[in-house]
């Protein structure tokens, strides 16, 4: 068994209960009011900005040369993929995306960038991990059936794509190569960080869900 495959399994269960959100049955049966989506689309351009910063740190203290680059065009390229559909979507939906980040999204960010700053490159890399790896899940189960909903249609069809697949399957390699040297205390503290940010993962479709906003 992998790390990474001990790693997906050790957060499986929130997986099932992304799986199971009303965002995403909405998002593929087309009932999700676009309100919610447009919700999404708006805290997601935050959220981007946090984890390009959070790759972009995770660069920085990457092991090997291949890893700086590796992370340094996730943080470049990866989010400006994401940011382009996000302009896209907003436009369709008629949507203003200035604004200030949500209670999840700024809780969210916050916790990548300490753990990126503040752990070893590993701790940093298993707190990333959840982002590209529910997305990459998500949209390959979605991609068959798509979605009525041209919009829904579109944002699955990025996550579901090869391109975004073969970006995840290298953050995953690296991580699996990393862990053969970690101490059994470090793949601990891997798999705490990967739980918690795979926990924010659900939060942060429910907070759309929710239409959540700073309660005071
Ligand atoms: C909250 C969140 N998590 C993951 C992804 C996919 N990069 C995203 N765009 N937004």
């Amino acid at each position: 068994m992998t790390f990474s495959d001990e790693l997906w399994d050790s957060a499986a269960d929130v997986y099932d209960a992304v799986r199971a959100h009303p965002f995403l049955t909405g998002l593929t049966d087309g009932t999700l009011p676009h309100e919610a989506f447009g919700h999404f689309v708006t805290q997601d351009s935050h959220y981007l900005r946090g984890y390009a910063r959070a790759l972009a740190v995770l660069a920085a203290r990457a092991p090997t040369e291949d890893d700086t680059t590796l992370f340094a065009q996730h943080a470049a390229g990866a989010i400006a993929a994401e940011q382009e559909m996000h302009a896209e979507l907003s436009a369709s939906l008629r949507i203003d995306r200035s604004g200030t980040p949500g209670p999840t999204t700024l809780a969210y960010t916050s916790y990548l960038l300490a753990t990126v700053h503040g752990g070893s490159f590993a701790e940093g890399l298993g707190a990333v991990l959840p982002c590209y790896w529910i997305y990459a899940r998500v949209g390959e189960a979605l991609l068959a059936g798509s979605s009525p909903d041209p919009l829904y249609a579109r944002w699955i069809a990025m996550y579901g794509g090869d391109e975004f697949q073969a970006v995840v399957d290298a953050a995953v390699g690296v991580m699996d190569r990393v862990a053969a040297d970690l101490a059994p205390v470090e793949r601990e503290r891997v798999l705490a960080h990967y739980r918690t940010t795979s926990r924010y993962e659900w939060m942060f479709w429910d907070a759309a869900w929710r239409l959540e906003t700073w309660p005071v």
